[in-house]
Parts: C-alpha cells; structure tokens; sequence
C-alpha cells in the first residue's frame, strides 16, 4: 500500500505550528494511513540512480506532509526484529529488584549514575510536567569520543551522559543481541540520511568536503559517529475510567517531537496506541505494519532543512489489550556536530534562520535535565 499519490496533490507546506488541539481522544478515521518508503535502493550501491531518486521523491513528499512514514526494504529480518521485542518484555517481566540493579542515578552521584542511562522505574519520565505510565531502559553511545570530565563527587562518579551503558543482567542473550542490532540500524540510519540528503537536493558530494560542506552527504558526515539513543519502553494498559467527549489527563508518553534526526520505531503489535498529529489537527493512529518501522523526523532534522520538514507531534495513549512494549532507536546526529539551518534551505523558506545553531550535544544536554530533573504539575 502506498499513499503517496493521494497526497500529492496536497498544497505547500505552511511554515506555521499547526495549533495544538485539545487533548481529547478525536483522532482521524481509517483509511488514512502513513506513507510508506522502502529504503533498499539507499542500502545496495549497485541500485540504479532512478530507484534512489524515486525513493528520495518519496521521502521529500513524506517529510512534508507528515513527518512520518513507514520505512520497508531495510533488511533487518523480522525474526530479528521478533527477538528484540520479545527480550525487552522478558526485562519488564522481571522483579522490581533485577530492573533496579541497572537503575538510572543523578549524575554526579556516589551511585555512579550519569544521569541519563539505565532503567527509570513507572512514572519516572516526565513529559510537559506530567509523569508518563511507562516503565524504560535508556542505553546510549558509550561516550569514547572525547576526554571525559571528573564530575564533582570524584573517582567513579559521572558527568552527565558520561558513564558506562547500563545492561540488563537478565534475560542474558539481551546484550549481544541488542549490540548486533544497533549495528544493523547504524546502516539503516545512515541510508536514510543519505536519502534525505538527495531528496533535498542539496547538489553531489563536493570533493575534500568537510563536515561543514552543505552538500547532499552533509547529514551522512555528522552523523558518522551518531550519538544514537536505544530505549526499551513497557506500557501498562491505562485504567483510568474515560469520560465520554472528556479531557484526556493521563499519557502513556505525553505529547512531543523528538529531539534529534531520525527515529526508527519498533512497536509490538498492539493497535490504538501511537498517534501522530496531523497538519489538520486530528490525531492518526500510526498502528505497527509487520516488519516496517515507524520513522519520524526529529528537531534536528527540522532545524537542518530550516522548517521546511517539522518534526511532527505524536504522543502514546495505550488502552488496548495487555503489556504494550515499544523499542525506539534514536539515530542522532554526532555529539559534537554543529546544527544549523543550511543555507539552500534557509533560501527556500523566505530567508530567515530558525535558529543560530548550536551542537547536538548541548541541545541534547538540555533534553536531558529537561526529563529527570524537571517539576511535576501535580
Ligand atoms: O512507544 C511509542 O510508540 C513511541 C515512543 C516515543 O514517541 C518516544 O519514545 O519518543
Ligand atoms: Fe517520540
């Protein structure tokens, strides 16, 4: 199923912030549906130029419209994809006091936390001042690309974001496993940066270029040594009794755009569950189709193409059947790249710049405290 020739006729991009509709459980009725890309001309160097250009046509359209869409042809086999849902659930499933042997700390402190990786017990993560029902682990790039700082409370305590990833001990094949798919993801990534890159039409890859050269592998050098994010996410059904044309008041991950480039979602096959924010207003259900990802566009990617492609709203409100797990892979630009909008974009969208540009790693740094170390709207 591809949907792109139903939206091709859709007008230009506003470079407005769709207003946020209230939080109610309106969302848009089937058929409408994600697009989907398949990504495999962008992974096989022997695939003509006209298959890369039809898939890079698609994703510029996709970015557009959505800001999200399915991504098929990307190789990694579903029994894979099976595995690594099915070790995260066997995580959650553990007691409380296994998942607490890898628990987040406050960086800095005696515990050796660094403030960032580990598991966050229920209602830990915060989002827009509300505490999300969601149970996760985070696990990052080690940090192997520069001196690390000594954080104030001395030998074996951590800056943030510095310290060691935290593995699970339990189930025991989770690690290997996990390793070997983040490498086949790194791939992923990658192709679907390089698309981008052409789909913006950014001109071909200036000889001697540097990672300030603006040419179409501008996003495929600053995310060589991508500062990826993998997150384990468990979600208890939501039991708070619905009030009929009410107010929506409790998420299992509140309302947000993601913070860096592109986001490969692995999700059980639980319905309902992720919704997607349209540029009408209305909510879609972007349900799991086997064997695809759901990818989205982080703020990165927004600030890159200066607007021209917005990382798009979505939020979690799972209150289907049973234990919903969810595996996102963050694909991030390097912790040291300079994030600014490119010029041919900034032309394209009426000459003025989003934003001044900083580096991924602070604005990831801000993120971070924003998360954990945020106030509760009780
Ligand atoms: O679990 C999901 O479906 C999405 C989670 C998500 O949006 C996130 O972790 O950023
Ligand atoms: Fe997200």
């Amino acid at each position: 199923m591809d949907t792109l020739s139903e939206i091709d006729t859709h007008p230009n991009p506003s470079f407005s912030v769709p207003p946020t509709p209230p939080n109610t459980m309106e969302t848009t009725p089937s058929p409408q549906s994600l697009p989907i890309i398949d990504i495999s001309p962008f992974l096989d160097p022997s695939s003509p130029p006209s298959t890369c250009q039809q898939t890079a046509i698609a994703t510029n359209r996709a970015c557009i419209d959505y800001g999200f869409f399915y991504l098929t042809g990307h190789g990694i086999p579903i029994s894979k994809l099976d595995q690594v849902i099915s070790l995260a659930r066997q995580f959650f499933a553990l007691p409380v006091a296994e998942k607490n042997k890898i628990k987040r700390h406050d960086a800095g402190g005696p515990e050796g936390g660094d403030g960032a990786r580990g598991y966050q017990a229920m209602g830990e993560n915060i989002t827009l001042g509300r505490r999300d029902v969601q149970e996760a682990v985070d696990l990052y790039r080690e940090w192997d690309h520069s001196e690390k700082g000594v954080a104030a409370g001395g030998e074996g305590t951590y800056k943030t974001l510095q310290g060691p990833n935290l593995w699970p001990e339990q189930p025991e094949e989770l690690k290997e496993v996990y390793l070997d798919y983040i490498d086949q993801l790194m791939k992923v990534g990658e192709a679907i940066v390089r698309a981008m890159g052409v789909a913006l039409n950014l001109g071909k890859p200036v000889e001697g270029a540097d990672k300030n050269t603006e040419d179409e592998e501008v996003f495929v050098r600053n995310t060589n040594k991508s500062f990826w994010v993998m997150r384990m996410i468990g979600y208890p059904k939501l039991e708070t009794p619905l009030v009929e044309g009410g107010d929506v008041t409790e998420f299992s991950c509140g309302e947000h755009t993601d913070y860096g480039c592109v986001t490969l979602l692995l999700a059980d096959p639980t319905p309902g569950a992720l919704q997607v924010l349209l540029k009408t207003g209305k909510w879609l259900n972007a349900d799991p189709i086997p064997g695809a990802f759901v990818v989205n566009i982080g703020e990165m990617i927004e600030r890159w193409t200066n607007g021209l492609w917005k990382s798009t709203r979505h939020r979690v409100i799972h209150r289907g059947d049973g234990y919903r797990v969810s595996v996102p892979f963050f694909y991030e630009p390097n912790f040291k790249a300079l994030v600014k909008p490119l010029r041919k974009c900034v032309e394209r969208t009426g000459g003025e710049m989003v934003h001044e540009g900083n580096t991924y790693g602070d604005h990831l740094l801000g993120k971070v405290f924003n998360n954990f170390y945020s106030e509760v709207i009780d």
